[in-house]
């Protein structure tokens, strides 16, 4: 079936039941993609991004791209600009042939293109010729700009780039594209680009803090009621997605049931069998769909449709009085309370009126005299409603606040994949992010804006704070898993049990609660069309992520409540995956602390089961559970046991395993003497 015409007779109709006639009547969106750091975020993939945001099966006049950039890089910019040359072409030709895969290194990559070319006319292939080596251009560009990244001559548009520290510089806002300008022939999208005033005083939130400046500066310039934000990798798979966003954001009878919209991670490229456990395919079928049967999808950082307004802090309209103890945010504000809540930009207040009634601006733009204005609500201490602070994971947090305000959201899963992006490889990459979402998930459970307490002063349903206690409880996990971990080696070096002997009934009881568990999780993959070896490789990384990274995370917020150190986010490096080394999907290890928890457990059982198998207690079969429950630690931390014997990358650092030595001598020693 013709996707396009299914999905716009599905929106004329869901556009018709909420008032609206046309599908001219589409309303605006604006998309944000937030970038922080040219090299663990290679520009060529932001660029990517962008343009296949600005191709969308959507009136271009309706879009505008607001591109953050924390990293305040001129090749950052270089790129938008030429990345905007070349979308003048790729976009156009894009919607002519109506290419399913829009971001250009994606279509390129594929081998499927142009095989059997008898298929396509003369004009396709000449045309597509100029797009590949249009692309090429672009891509060569961009990468010379980085190799001689060190001697840019700053001069003319790039001059306030020059003297610019990444961390305490002003605000730069360039618009590389302005509707406006151009003529009507060329349908795209603005195009613009904001590094937010960063200085050493103030802390500047990382992203939550970079979402909230290109939510006011949008309020000034486009004001879309509906925004769109992706991270830098996550590229449009679906060129449709936006039709299909609207079908629910303006088809749902009640404004409430459809605070915002959000789209599964998916990822491009993944693994094989998903040797590091974060492809979340199985995760996202059962329990992302799962939280959207009880309506309250969380929203995951990416992929998501918001409504401004909601954004802004209102409430569902049908709350009536109640609002006004959920949220200052309310239908008759007094101007002091608009500058308390807004700030002093008389413009924002303007703008954050009409996004509050669900309406753009009507008033003619001229982008040029907006973007003066947008420098003031983008400068660091300009602080006010937005996305919340205080969490690595702003986007549960920011999720939470507006489930707790009376909305509710819905899961958009279209096919193909509305977004793909890139999921870490390698031990410490994903170990890293693995810590940051512990750590945050943990800093909301343990705030004053945990579910339980929304759950008992705003509008949060129970079902819905459970929701969020089985994903805010992950990092608690990490304890319970080591001590478990921990138990059978302990039984064996002081020689006592745990588990009940294998001759005693009672054991069955393990055993039924051990397999029924196997079976059921195999299951799982099996439905979803995965191998065992998936399975199995996602059974051994929840292990190693909850006794490492994890550990690390419920460590960091335990530092932080003592107020011994603060919690940061760590960008996560996004590769272009064509590293063909042959051992892609083998761990790697760094020097760093997150993995000496998982070598101590591995030296533990090893000392346990030399121990064990020396003393003998075998003889009546006492101790084999315990033995066998130790034998499937080791083989959880298999990569840890070739870790430990493996060089460079993908062995442990000696100064890991004399630490974990350490610890895991002091251990036994302790347990002899108890
Ligand atoms: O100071 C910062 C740090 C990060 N980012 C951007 O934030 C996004 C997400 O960062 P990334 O390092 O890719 O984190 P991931 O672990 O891949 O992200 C997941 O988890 C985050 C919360 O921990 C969410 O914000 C993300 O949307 C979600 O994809 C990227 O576009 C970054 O450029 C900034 O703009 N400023
Ligand atoms: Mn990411």
């Amino acid at each position: 079936m013709d996707l396009l015409g299914f999905s716009l007779s599905y929106v004329s109709h869901a556009l018709r039941s909420s008032g609206l006639s046309m599908a001219q009547d589409l309303p605006p969106v604006d998309m944000f993609v937030t970038s922080a750091d040219p090299v663990l975020e290679p520009s060529i993939l932001t660029v990517n991004t962008v343009i296949s945001l600005l191709a969308v099966d959507y009136p271009a006049d309706k879009l505008a791209c607001y591109v953050s950039d924390d990293g305040c890089s001129p090749i950052t910019y270089y790129s938008l600009v030429e990345a905007s040359k070349f979308a003048k072409i790729w976009v156009p030709f894009c919607k002519k042939y109506n290419i399913q895969t829009r971001a250009p290194f994606r279509y390129f990559s594929s081998e499927l293109i142009l095989t059997g070319s008898c298929n396509y006319s003369l004009e396709f292939q000449q045309e597509y010729n100029k797009m590949k080596d249009g692309y090429e251009e672009l891509a060569s560009k961009i990468k010379d700009a980085v190799e001689k990244s060190m001697e840019w001559d700053l001069i003319g548009d790039f001059a306030i780039f020059s003297n610019m520290e990444h961390k305490n510089h002003p605000t730069i806002i360039k618009v590389i594209r302005d509707q406006n300008e151009a003529g009507l022939s060329e349908a795209l999208p603005h195009l613009i680009y904001v590094s937010r005033e960063k200085r050493p005083e103030h802390p500047h939130r990382y992203k939550a803090g970079a979402m909230n400046v290109l939510t006011r500066v949008s309020g000034l310039i486009t004001n879309a009621p509906f925004m769109l934000n992706v991270d830098c990798d996550m590229f449009v798979n679906n060129p449709q997605i936006f039709l299909h966003a609207m079908c629910l954001l303006l088809g749902s009878k009640n404004e409430r049931e459809s605070g915002f919209v959000q789209c599964p991670q998916y990822f491009y490229d993944g693994l094989k069998d998903d040797p590091f456990g974060n492809q979340f395919v199985v995760g996202n079928k059962y329990m992302g769909r799962g939280v959207a049967g009880i309506q309250v999808p969380f929203y995951e950082g990416t992929g998501c449709f918001h409504r401004r307004k909601v954004i802004y802090g209102s409430c569902p309209d049908d709350i009536g009085n109640q609002a006004k103890r959920l949220t200052p945010v309310h239908g008759d504000l007094s101007y002091e309370e608009q500058l308390r809540i807004f700030g002093d930009s008389k413009e924002f207040i303007r703008s954050a009126a009409y996004a509050l009634q669900g309406k753009e601006n009507i008033s003619p733009k001229n982008l040029p005299n907006l973007v003066e204005a947008a420098h003031q609500v983008a400068g660091c201490g300009y602080e006010y409603v937005g996305w919340q602070y205080g969490a690595a994971t702003e986007d549960v947090l920011t999720g939470l606040m507006i489930h707790g305000r009376g909305w509710r959201s819905l899961f958009c899963t279209p096919d193909p994949r509305a977004f793909l992006g890139c999921a870490p490889r390698g031990g410490p990459i994903s170990m890293a992010q693995q810590k940051r979402w512990a750590t945050g998930l943990l800093e909301i459970l343990i705030g004053r804006r945990s579910p339980i307490v929304t759950t008992v002063t705003a509008r949060l349903q129970l079902r819905h704070c459970l929701a969020y206690l089985s994903l805010l409880t992950w990092g608690l996990r990490s304890i319970p898993e080591l001590c478990y971990a921990v138990l059978p080696a302990y039984c064996t070096i002081t020689d006592s049990s745990f588990l009940p002997e294998v001759h005693e009934p009672a054991i069955y009881i393990y055993m039924a609660l051990f397999l029924s568990y196997v079976i059921y999780t195999l299951i799982e993959y099996h439905e979803t069309g995965l191998s065992i070896r998936a399975w199995w490789n996602n059974q051994r990384m929840a292990r190693i992520n909850a006794m490492n990274a994890w550990l690390c995370g419920f460590i960091s917020v335990i530092l932080k409540v003592f107020r011994i150190s603060d919690t940061v986010f760590e960008v996560t490096q996004k590769d272009q995956s064509s590293s063909n080394d042959g051992d892609e999907g083998r761990f790697t290890f760094d020097a760093s602390l997150i993995f000496v928890p998982g070598t101590t457990v591995l030296l533990l059982q090893l000392t346990a089961l030399i121990m064990g198998f020396r003393g003998m207690q075998l003889s009546d079969g006492s101790g084999l559970g315990e033995r066998l429950c130790s034998i499937m630690v080791v083989i959880c931390f298999w990569p840890f046991l070739k870790g430990l014997f493996a060089k460079g990358k993908y062995g442990i650092p000696l100064s890991t395993i004399f630490k974990s030595a350490f610890l895991a001598l002091c251990f036994v020693l302790l347990a002899k003497r108890a």
